[in-house]
C-alpha cells in the first residue's frame, strides 16, 4: 500500500538522508531543499528514465542544456514579464502574505460556501471562485473580510487587502553594474531557452518537421506560499519537451503525447489509475496555451495535485520571438517583437514555404515526480513473525542503492576483503550504485536497506570462504546468499554467476 500521509514521507527521507531543508544549519530557507545522499541517487534515476524513453528511445528528439540565467528580452518577449503571477493578498493584522487561491482553499467549507455566495458563484466550482476573485479585487477583498477568512499562521480571523499580482520571477543583476538594464531573470521554465535555440538546433541537426527538444534543468519561482514538501518549491527541476509539428497535426501529437506520458509514469511505479487527467477549462489557461491537459496525481495528505502539464502551446512562442511577425500568418495572438534578430521558421513538410510550427509542450517537475515515485513505492508491511517492516519498493532501474554486499562479521578482515572485491566487480557492470555495507549487523542493515529500497543484498559468510568448521558447509564454497527486498526469500549463488544474474534482474 503506498504511503497514507505526506508526514511519513518527510519523516522516512530526513533519517534515511533522500532530502533535507536547504540552509538548515542557518535555520532552513523556505521553499529550498537539499537532496541527500540517497535522494541524488534517485533523482538521477528518474531524470535517466525520463531521458532514455524521450531521448534514446524515439528518432525524432534531439537533447538542451540552455543556461539557467536569461536575456531580459527572452522573458519580456515569452509574456512571463507581464503575466507570470499569482494573485497576493496581505493580512494587515500581522503582515503575512498568502496566494489568494491558496488561502481560499485552505478554508473550512463554510467559510469557503460564504466567500463563493459573495461572489455570486458556485461553492462546488473552486476554479470558477478563483477566477472570479481575480477579476474583482475589490469585491473579493470584502468577500474575505466579512466571511471570516483565517489566516494560517495566527489561526485568527484576518483584515485583508485587495489581491495584488506578485510576479513571481527571480531577478538578478548581471556584471559590476547595477543599471536599469543590467539584469536578466533566472528561468521560471526551462522551456524558454528551447526556443531561443531553435534555429540552433534546426540549423545544426538539419531536422526536418515533425521533431522535438528534450531538456532536464533547473527553474526558479519564487511561490508566494511554498509548501507541502517538495511539492511546491522555489527552486525546482523541470523535464521539458517541446515538440514542434505542422499547424493542423497538433491535436494528434498531443493525443499522443497524453498517451506516451501516461504510460512513462506507469513504467515509473505511479499507475494510470492514481492519475486524474484535468482537461482545464478555457478560463483558465495559460496566456500561451490553445489546450492543456493537467495530469493530476493523487499525493498522499493533498489529494489530487498537477504532476505534469501536457500543453498545446500553439504557434504562440516562436511567434513571440521571432522578428518579421506581421509576414508569417500568426495563429496565436502575440505582442510585437522589434527586438529579435532571427526568423523562427522551418519549411513545411509539404509546401516547402517558412512556417512557425506548433508546439506540444509536456512539462513535468522532477521534484513532483520523485514524490509520487516514492509515495508510491512506500509499504508498511506485517510479517510473518508479527513484526512490521517499512519498505520501499521501487522499480528496480529507479533505486538509490541497487545491491548491497554484506559480510557477516566486520572484524573479519577475509570476509570483508572478498565482500569489497564483489562490490567492484559488480560497481564495473555500470548499473549504478553497488554499496559495501559493512555496518557488521545483519539484521540491521537489511532493515535499512528495505527502507531505502535496495532490491538486492547480497551477503558474503563463512560458507563463502569454505573454512570448514563444524558451522560451515565446504561446498557453499564460493558461493553468496542474494536475498529478494519483496519477496523476503534468499538463495545462494555462485560469485561467477552473480554478474550474469543481477544483469537479468536489473534491465
Ligand atoms: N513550485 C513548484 N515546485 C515544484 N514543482 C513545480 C512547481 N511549479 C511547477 N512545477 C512542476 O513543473 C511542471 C510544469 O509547470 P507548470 O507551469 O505547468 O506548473 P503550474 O501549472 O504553474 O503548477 P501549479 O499550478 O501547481 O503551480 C508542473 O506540472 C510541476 O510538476
Amino acid at each position: 500500500m503506498p504511503a497514507t500521509s505526506m508526514e511519513e514521507l518527510v519523516s522516512l527521507c530526513k533519517r534515511r538522508g533522500f532530502i533535507f531543508q536547504g540552509s538548515e544549519i542557518y535555520g532552513g530557507l523556505q521553499g529550498f531543499y537539499d537532496y541527500g545522499p540517497l535522494g541524488v541517487e534517485l533523482k538521477n534515476n528518474i531524470k535517466a528514465a525520463w531521458w532514455r524513453s524521450n531521448v534514446y528511445e524515439r528518432d525524432d528528439m534531439e537533447g538542451l542544456d540552455s543556461s539557467i540565467i536569461m536575456h531580459r528580452l527572452v522573458l519580456r518577449h515569452s509574456g512571463h514579464e507581464a503575466t507570470f503571477s499569482d494573485p497576493m493578498v496581505d493580512n494587515k493584522k500581522n503582515n503575512k502574505r498568502y496566494r489568494l487561491d491558496h488561502l481560499v482553499k485552505d478554508q473550512k467549507a463554510d467559510v469557503q460556501a460564504k466567500v463563493a455566495a459573495h461572489m455570486g458563484v458556485d461553492p462546488e466550482n473552486f476554479p470558477a471562485l478563483v477566477a472570479a476573485l481575480n477579476a474583482e479585487p475589490a469585491k473579493a477583498s470584502e468577500a474575505l473580510r466579512t466571511s471570516g477568512v483565517r489566516d494560517a499562521f495566527s489561526g485568527e480571523i484576518g483584515d485583508w487587502t485587495e489581491p495584488k499580482p506578485f510576479n513571481m520571477m527571480f531577478k538578478t543583476t548581471i556584471g559590476p553594474v547595477a543599471d536599469e538594464e543590467s539584469y536578466g531573470y533566472l528561468r521560471p521554465e526551462t522551456a524558454q531557452g528551447i526556443f531561443t535555440n531553435f534555429k540552433n538546433v534546426v540549423d545544426s541537426t538539419s531536422r526536418r518537421l515533425p521533431f522535438g527538444i528534450a531538456q532536464i534543468g533547473k527553474a526558479f519561482r519564487n511561490e508566494i506560499t511554498p509548501r507541502n514538501f517538495i511539492f511546491r518549491v522555489r527552486e525546482l527541476e523541470q523535464m521539458e519537451i517541446e515538440f514542434f509539428c505542422t499547424p493542423g497535426t497538433d491535436e494528434d501529437w498531443h493525443a499522443h503525447w497524453l498517451e506516451k506520458r501516461l504510460s512513462w509514469w506507469e513504467a515509473q511505479g505511479v499507475p494510470r489509475s492514481k492519475i486524474e487527467i484535468l482537461d482545464v477549462p478555457k478560463e483558465d489557461l495559460a496566456h500561451y496555451s490553445k489546450r492543456t491537459y493537467d495530469l493530476m496525481y493523487d499525493y498522499p495528505t493533498l489529494g489530487y495535485e498537477e504532476i505534469e502539464g501536457i500543453a498545446n502551446r500553439s504557434d504562440y512562442d516562436l511567434g513571440s520571438h521571432t522578428k518579421s511577425q506581421s509576414e508569417l500568418n500568426l495563429v496565436a495572438r502575440v505582442s510585437e517583437n522589434n527586438d529579435s534578430i532571427a526568423k523562427l521558421t522551418i519549411p513545411h513538410p509539404e509546401t516547402n514555404k517558412p512556417v512557425v510550427p506548433f508546439v506540444i509542450e509536456p512539462s513535468a517537475g522532477v521534484d513532483r515526480a520523485l514524490l509520487a515515485v516514492l509515495s508510491e513505492a512506500f509499504t508498511k508491511e506485517t510479517l510473518e513473525n508479527g513484526n512490521e517492516r517499512i519498505v520501499l519498493k521501487f522499480k528496480p532501474h529507479l533505486a538509490p542503492i541497487k545491491v548491497a554486499v554484506i559480510p557477516l562479521a566486520r572484524n573479519k578482515p577475509e570476509l570483508v576483503e572478498l565482500a569489497r572485491q564483489i562490490k567492484n566487480d559488480l560497481q564495473k557492470l555500470g548499473l549504478g550504485r553497488i554499496l559495501l555495507e559493512d555496518s557488521g549487523n545483519i539484521g540491521k542493515a537489511y532493515r535499512r536497506h528495505d527502507e531505502v529500497g535496495t532490491p538486492y543484498c547480497i551477503t558474503v559468510d563463512f560458507d563463502t570462504l569454505g573454512q570448514s568448521n563444524e558451522d560451515s558447509d565446504v561446498s557453499l564454497k564460493d558461493t553468496v546468499t542474494v536475498r529478494d527486498r519483496d519477496t523476503l526469500q534468499q538463495e545462494r549463488l555462485k560469485i561467477s554467476e552473480l554478474a550474469e544474474w543481477i544483469q537479468a534482474k536489473l534491465k
